[in-house]
């Protein structure tokens, strides 16, 4: 208990330290539409660290990315994401949510003052058990997404970034032949009453994740009611409001980031791009 204690104190105080300036977004700087970034080769580019990133991260093969975060809304769209929301709200009804856990999974401990969210996995299997349309339709758009950033990589990537090959030698086609090998996919809910998610980096030695997708699914947020995702770039710390069909894309390896306290239900399907193994070791040697 003790511990748990110290550990929101501790970083509470490191984000008292912070001298970066605070921006808070508002609605109408988020006017940046999820189609147009995806359609955009020059700002997946730039978010994969291509053409010529520097070299500095813990994922090995992946330069430092010229734009590690870009945010916006339409996603897609209020009627699916209110489906999605009034489907989230039956799975929590329905005792389906489970309380997030912290760090590895060999060292997984709970520590609601740290990290207060629950969670559950989503997966063509739950999807289609519970019928979940809503969440279905954003599943499918995040899977558009894993081709679209592997097409982008196959035509862009730097000379020094492996190719990957397939075990029988087979051509690999441009949507799956890139690094990125799977999206794993969570909802979660941030039940209010000042839970919030402490200052962390979402890709670790343990796992592959080199860019974080969120989507919120929150219709009636208001500034009120907290819960703002804080990001931490180089300059300053921006304040994500987690409104309805918003989203925030950035890199996993790169960008610092915290739930502020929650006064509301909050609800969220975050995502993350892993990328092959493979891309990571070989990485590493081709340094140059
Ligand atoms: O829901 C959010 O805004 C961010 C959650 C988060 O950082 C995480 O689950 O790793
Ligand atoms: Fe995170």
């Amino acid at each position: 208990m003790q511990k748990n204690v110290n550990e929101a104190v501790f970083f509470s105080l490191l984000q008292y330290l912070d001298t970066r300036p605070i921006r808070k977004l508002k609605p109408q700087d988020l006017e940046c539409v999820f189609d147009d970034i995806l359609n955009d080769d020059s700002k997946l580019e730039a978010l994969l660290g291509y053409p010529d990133g520097e070299r500095e991260q813990a994922s090995g093969s992946f330069p430092r990315a010229t734009l590690p975060i870009i945010c916006g809304s339409h996603f897609v769209g209020d009627d699916v994401c209110g489906e999605a929301r009034k489907e989230a709200e039956g799975l929590h009804e329905g005792g389906h949510f489970k309380s997030a856990g912290m760090g590895r999974p060999s060292e997984r401990r709970e520590d609601s003052g740290a990290r207060g969210d629950e969670l559950m996995w989503l997966n063509e299997a739950s999807l289609d058990l519970f019928d979940l349309r809503g969440l279905k339709q954003i599943a499918h758009k995040i899977e558009s997404v894993r081709r679209r950033l592997n097409s982008v990589h196959m035509r862009r990537r730097p000379a020094n970034v492996p190719e990957r090959a397939s075990a029988d030698n087979r051509p690999l086609d441009e949507e799956d032949g890139g690094p990125f090998s799977k999206s794993e996919i969570q909802l979660t809910r941030y039940p209010g009453g000042g839970s919030r998610y402490v200052r962390h980096l979402d890709a670790s030695q343990s796992n592959n994740r080199l860019l974080t997708l969120i989507v919120y699914l929150n219709p009636d947020w208001q500034t009120k009611h907290g819960g703002e995702l804080r990001a931490l770039t180089e300059s300053e710390q921006v304040d994500i409001p987690p409104l309805m069909d918003t989203f925030v894309l950035f890199r996993s390896d790169m960008i610092e980031h915290e739930v502020l306290p929650c006064y509301c239900e909050r609800y969220a399907v975050s995502c993350w791009f892993h990328v092959h193994t493979d891309c990571i070791s070989s990485g590493k040697d081709d340094v140059a």
